[in-house]
């Protein structure tokens, strides 16, 4: 397992982690998601051991994991970190950048799980070419290839799905399940933390989901917890789309009242039905997202809500009802 206690990290006087503590269990996925600059990339390197933390420990099954300051060889045997920029060796080709993380072993075993990882990363149809010669997608697969080939006991992922076309960011996510559930029937089966700017792909693999902001670890849940019940408005952006709103107007939504009228109330999109009959508004902008439509419904000057339908004959300015279940309603911390 792999624990991280109150570690905080500044650079000069920007702190960039603050006393993050958690626990990444053999053969889970954790995703990690928050705003550009809330800290991800330090903590990824300070899991790892390639950036020195001010205080607070990281341990991997009880022993610490040392910085670069108290290490010859900055990093940790066993914990690897995939990097946005892939770092693959520019002149050997794709199969060779796998191997060489097999380098100790006995060639005709190292054969054997280069085979078997270009398989599963879905790279040996271009085995041979060269790191330039392949689309992203491929690099990324083999950088990822290429760091779990020994099975280590942590794969760090930084940004796993940017830079990456929707079939690629599929694959990509498929292949992490894969490699995790995979290999959970093994002695040590491999863990997984990645972190993204964009929870979207990582909702649906990651079994927990932390919520980064300003160095803090603010939420920590199961995906469905953090998504359904985020802590704050922030939390709830960064899990997907919302609608964030303030108690006082809930009767407009015929919804009852709240006792402090500015606490912030947030309803996801998915959970207002178009409804004849219910709360009248004016369609402001209608999106289309292929399996759905997207509106905004404006309700009065000061509310405007976000809600999916399947419906195929709305337009801009027409007048609808919508419905809001009163379970639906969360209230957020400020
Ligand atoms: N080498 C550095 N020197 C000084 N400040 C740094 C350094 N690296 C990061 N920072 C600062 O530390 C904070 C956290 O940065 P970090 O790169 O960890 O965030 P991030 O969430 O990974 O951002 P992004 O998603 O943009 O990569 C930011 O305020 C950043 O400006």
């Amino acid at each position: 397992m792999l624990t991280a206690t109150k570690l905080t990290k500044a650079y000069g006087d920007v702190p960039a982690i603050r006393h993050v503590t958690l626990h990444l269990e053999p053969g889970r996925i954790m995703a990690l998601v928050g705003a550009s600059g809330s800290g991800k990339s330090t903590l990824l390197s300070l899991l790892a051991g390639l950036t020195n933390a001010d205080s607070g420990d990281v341990r991997l099954n009880g022993e610490r994991v040392m910085g670069p300051a108290e290490v010859l060889v900055a990093g940790h045997k066993d914990i690897r970190l995939v990097h946005q920029e892939y770092q693959l060796m520019p002149n050997v080709s794709v199969r060779d950048n796998i191997s060489y993380a097999l380098r100790f072993f006995e060639k005709s075993y190292r054969d054997f799980r280069v085979d078997e990882l270009l398989k599963l990363c879905r790279l040996t149809d271009v085995q041979s070419r060269l790191p330039r010669q392949v689309s992203g997608g491929e690099k990324q697969r083999t950088a990822i290839a290429r760091a779990i080939a020994d099975r280590p006991a942590v794969l760090l992922l930084d940004e796993p799905f940017s830079h990456l076309d929707l079939p690629n960011r599929l694959i990509v996510r498929d292949l992490l399940f894969d490699m995790v559930r995979q290999d959970t029937t093994g002695p040590d089966p491999t863990s997984c933390l990645l972190v993204t700017h964009d929870a979207t792909d990582a909702l649906s693999i990651a079994d927990s989901l932390g919520i980064m902001r300003d160095g803090r670890l603010i939420q920590l849940g199961t995906p469905v917890e953090v998504y359904q019940q985020p802590a704050t408005a922030y939390a709830a952006r960064m899990t997907g789309p919302v609608n964030v709103l303030k108690a006082k107007h809930l009767p407009m939504l015929d919804l009852p009242e709240k006792d402090n009228p500015n606490e912030l109330i947030c309803l996801r999109p998915e959970q207002i039905q178009l409804h004849e009959g219910g709360v009248s508004g004016s369609i402001r902008a209608l999106f289309f997202k292929g399996s759905h439509y997207e509106l905004e419904v404006e309700l009065s000057r000061y509310v405007c809500l976000r809600l999916l339908t399947t419906r195929t004959d709305l337009h801009v300015g027409q007048s609808v009802g919508i419905r809001v279940d009163a379970e639906a309603v969360w209230a957020l911390k400020p």
